[in-house]
């Protein structure tokens, strides 16, 4: 598994306005759309392309497409839905897939209510949002889902990581195909699996009512 933190000043800028328990909703919508579209431009590197033949009002000149099939988009939701939009702005052509994930904030189980995929991933390049890894739970679970599908390579983009969801990545995957683009990765998990210092529960502060 491979693990990019993006070291940039305005990504740290933006994450820290997203941390502040101060940020309304709507304010912390649009940063997180601004944040991912940053994440992409590094997750996308990668991306396959294939040459094409492109006539500019002077000449000719050989230029860049995106291959066919289209890179597939995931979204967990709830709150890897706050993140769609700034991923299809940046890859307006990709496919997007759906996973409905939600982890048992008792027991940390995870439960998958929702999914709609192509039955068929055989060979495709996979970009999975979710906001937070946490414990890991819920990566590993989407992760095995994609591979059991037939994904080729499986790229997350996370705002935030706790570095015990990292290793568990690591240890419970131990997969070469597997790449994450982070903002930030913070400290460490509370006693509740709550990322500190975290931001708090973004499917929340996303849509949910806060105070
Ligand atoms: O790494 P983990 O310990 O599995 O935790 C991370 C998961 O928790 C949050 O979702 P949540 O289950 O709260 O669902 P929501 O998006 O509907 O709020 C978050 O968006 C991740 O999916
Ligand atoms: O800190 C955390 C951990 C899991 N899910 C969240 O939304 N936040
Ligand atoms: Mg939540």
């Amino acid at each position: 598994m491979r693990v990019t933190v993006l070291d940039h000043p305005l990504v740290a800028h933006k994450l820290t306005v997203l941390r502040d328990r101060k940020t309304p909703s709507p304010v912390f919508r649009q940063l997180v759309e601004e944040l991912v579209t940053l994440i992409a431009y590094e997750a996308t590197r990668e991306v396959r392309v294939e040459p094409v033949e492109v006539t500019t009002p002077v000449a000719t000149a050989t230029g860049t497409a995106l291959s066919t099939p289209r890179p597939l988009v995931v979204p967990i939701l709830r709150a890897g839905l706050g993140m769609l939009e700034g991923m299809t702005r940046l890859v307006p052509t990709a496919e997007v897939g759906f996973l409905g994930m939600a982890r048992n904030e008792e027991t940390l189980d995870i439960v998958t209510y929702a999914e709609r995929l192509p039955e068929d991933l055989t060979g495709r390049q996979v970009y999975v949002l979710d906001p937070m890894l946490a414990t890991g739970g819920t990566l590993v679970e989407a992760i095995k889902f994609l591979r059991t599908r037939g994904a080729a390579e499986v790229t997350c983009l996370c705002l935030l990581a706790a570095p015990e969801g990292l290793e568990a990545l690591e240890a419970k995957l131990d997969d070469d195909d597997v790449h994450v683009v982070l903002a930030a990765v913070d400290e460490k998990l509370d006693e509740k699996a709550y990322i500190i210092p975290g931001l708090g529960d973004a499917g929340d502060r996303l849509y949910g009512v806060v105070d």
